[in-house]
């Protein structure tokens, strides 16, 4: 039998493509590995940001398709681009050990080292409120494309900076690409830096797949998954989260913020389980989000 895994083409999507056919054959020895590549519709369109298209689920949407028709066991994701509501046909049935979650800097030492007005290329709702917060005099542009595209762009000048998650630029080797920006200026959004695999539910690749979890980050994605649930939040929404493990259970850090990121409610919950305490910390936060805030929430 030959185990179809499905993936986007781009250079990062096939990287992680190939560690998850990797420890699958590590934890199956003998087991053969197809790559299927499938063109998502997030990979077509480039030139507006992903809100105004439809979302997240254009980074999914082909390859559910391949999934739910049996032309692939099992599909790859990055995770930060997996909407929080999936299908009930389909499971989150193992995730990579989680690489580095901050986010870097390309193109200055540091945010405090950007000069006053400096232009900054992000299509993310959150790097972009989050920027502004700590940098009003800032001007941010719409960056879209892959690692890659994003790095040639800022080279040709079409903006002083950009920001980039270095899980991605770690997994394509690029380690000495920009700087880490610490979480306390920066909250990752939910699920960065992790890599989840997708199987039918209760198909055969289901516990095949299941092999390869690492449990802390299944852990602690789904306990940002849970927070993320609980708010209501839109794809395009504002909102940093990350989850650690902590002894007895888990501990949820998270940060809401407005557009234009004038006014930001933050918070963080612990307790033994992830999902109770992504509830409690979104019931938190929209309690106490300003207007500005809370607005762009669905509750
Ligand atoms: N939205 C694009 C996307 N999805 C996952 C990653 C990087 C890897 C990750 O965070 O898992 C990126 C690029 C980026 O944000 O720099």
């Amino acid at each position: 039998m030959i185990f179809r895994l499905g993936t986007r083409g781009s250079p990062l999507a096939l990287t992680q493509a190939g560690m998850t056919r990797d420890a699958l054959v590590a934890a199956h020895p003998g087991l053969e590995v197809e790559l299927v590549t499938v063109r998502t519709t997030g990979d077509r369109v480039q030139d507006r940001a992903l809100a105004e298209i439809g979302g997240k689920a254009l980074w999914t949407k082909e390859l559910d398709r391949a999934l739910l028709d049996g032309e692939v066991d099992a599909c790859v994701h990055s995770m930060k681009d997996v909407e929080t509501i999936r299908p009930a046909e389909i499971a989150i049935a193992a995730m990579l050990p989680r690489a580095d979650v901050r986010d870097r800097l390309i193109g200055a030492a540091s945010i405090a080292d950007l000069p006053p007005g400096a232009i900054v290329g992000s299509s993310s709702p959150r790097r972009r409120a989050q920027l502004l917060r700590l940098r009003p005099d800032l001007r941010i542009i719409l960056f879209r494309g892959n690692v890659d595209t994003r790095l040639a762009k800022l080279a040709a000048g079409e903006a002083d900076a950009t920001l980039l998650a270095a899980a991605g630029l770690d997994r394509l080797g690029r380690h000495d690409t920009g700087q880490a920006i610490p979480i306390d200026q920066m909250l990752p959004a939910p699920s960065q830096a992790a890599v989840g695999i997708e199987v039918r539910a209760g198909s055969p690749a289901a516990p095949l797949v299941a092999a390869i979890d690492d449990a802390p980050t299944s852990k602690a994605v789904l306990t940002e998954r849970a927070f993320l649930a609980a708010l209501g939040a839109g794809c395009h929404s504002p909102v940093g989260a990350l989850a650690r493990i902590v002894e007895g259970g888990i501990s949820l850090r998270a940060q809401l913020l407005a557009e234009d990121g004038s006014e930001a409610v933050e918070g963080e919950q612990q307790g033994a389980d992830g999902a109770t305490v992504g509830a409690a910390l979104a019931r938190d936060l929209l309690g106490r989000a300003p207007e500005s805030v809370r607005r762009l929430f669905g509750g």
